[in-house]
């Protein structure tokens, strides 16, 4: 049966599948109960002050509680990071699940089956916008298991997750913005749904999302300028100065400062976003987690033609260390990823900087 925009996501699923005739269908089964978690989190978000148990305290801290993170965490992220957990524990396709907000991977209880598969997990990205009603998402990455873990069936430990991002078999993100979307690779390109409430079904409206390779578009806390290395302030620079700089056009600035919202946005219309490693806290290379937040954003940009990357390197190349790694994180169009990976790559030299960096930056120190 063709695709078209009837289709849902449970057809699409179906379709994807028949590229690989053996497949057992578990994948398929842990991407619907992901997007049922999904599905449950939107509900709850569109409730805003009225949810259900959450009331007018919908974005206190919960007692002062802070994730492995150290940062505060707001009843919705503990109450989605249960969705996440309880939706999945039972659908015998995973081995274990690991998230931003639980320091050690969780297990899946000894009663119920397990799979071949680890599910990864920010379960409400953004979620300091919540209480001014700005969109929030929820971002997922789906590995293999090792095979020691499929064939003994044991417990699962950090270092069975720490995989590259071009070791994921499946990654997305659900967005709850104005409308909810669905937004999925499974490996053959990125398609988006978009949730039809009086159905509750995932549609498919966006078969085969591609990002331009050029934009005129860039997104990054500005705030953050004086701890910026040289090239991201080169290439800021650079934009800021417009049709007179070397680029010789006009660039526009966003930020949302909910990552899987600017995500969106670039899917959908090309741009680039830079959370770069800086200087502010030698402690923290980045801000961003690599294992789920970079790499299935970064799995979705590369899929849709986009690129993504520390600034340095790939993104998905990259071999990660611990569980909740934070790394720079630039993506979106491709012309401009690379023309950042160049800059960070050519020597800096005190006697001939970017022709604003010195002078007329807006971002002076
Ligand atoms: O406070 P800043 O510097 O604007 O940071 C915003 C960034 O933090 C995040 O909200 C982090 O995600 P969480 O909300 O999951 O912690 C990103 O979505 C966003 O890009
Ligand atoms: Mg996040
Ligand atoms: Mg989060």
């Amino acid at each position: 049966m063709p695709l078209s925009s009837r289709s849902t996501l449970t057809q699409y699923l179906i379709a994807q599948r028949r590229r690989f005739p053996g497949a057992s269908g578990d994948l398929n089964a842990l991407i619907l109960d992901v997007s049922l978690a999904c599905k449950a989190i939107a509900r709850t978000v569109a409730f805003g002050e009225l949810a259900d148990g959450l009331g007018a305290a919908v974005n206190a801290a919960v007692g002062g509680e802070t994730n492995v993170q150290g940062e505060v965490q707001k009843p919705l992220d503990v109450l989605s990071n249960e969705v996440f957990l309880r939706r999945n524990e039972w659908s015998g396709t995973l081995a274990g699940m690991a998230s931003e907000e639980m320091e050690e991977p969780s297990q899946i209880p000894a009663a119920h089956p397990r799979g071949k598969y680890l599910l990864v997990f920010d379960p409400l990205d953004g979620s300091s916008n919540i209480d001014v009603n700005v969109s929030v998402g929820s971002i997922f990455s789906i590995l293999r298991a090792p095979q020691d873990v499929i064939d003994s069936g044991r417990d699962v430990v950090e270092a069975d997750f720490l995989q590259p991002g071009a070791s994921q078999v499946a990654a997305g993100y659900a967005l709850y913005g104005p409308t909810t979307m669905f937004m999925l690779s499974v490996g053959n390109g990125v398609a988006g749904f978009t949730l039809n409430p009086n159905l509750g079904e995932f549609m498919l409206t966006h078969p085969d999302v591609r990002v331009p390779a050029d934009t005129h578009e860039f997104a990054i806390n500005a705030s953050n300028s004086r701890f910026w290395e040289p090239p991201v302030k080169r290439y800021v620079d650079e934009c800021l100065a417009g049709k007179t700089g070397p680029r010789g056009r006009d660039f526009n600035m966003r930020w949302i400062a909910s990552m899987v919202a600017e995500a969106h946005r670039i899917l959908m219309r090309g741009g680039v976003f830079m959370y770069p490693r800086d200087m502010k806290d030698p402690s923290k290379p980045g801000r961003l987690r690599l294992l789920y937040e970079a790499n299935p954003i970064g799995f979705l940009m590369e899929q849709a033609g986009g690129r993504a990357s520390t600034g340095r390197q790939p993104m998905l190349g990259v071999k990660p260390s611990a569980l909740h790694q934070r790394i720079g994180l630039v993506f979106g169009s491709k012309n401009e990823v690379e023309r950042i990976e160049r800059y960070h790559h050519e020597p800096v030299t005190r006697e001939a900087p970017a022709p604003l960096f010195q002078e007329r930056s807006l971002f002076r120190d």
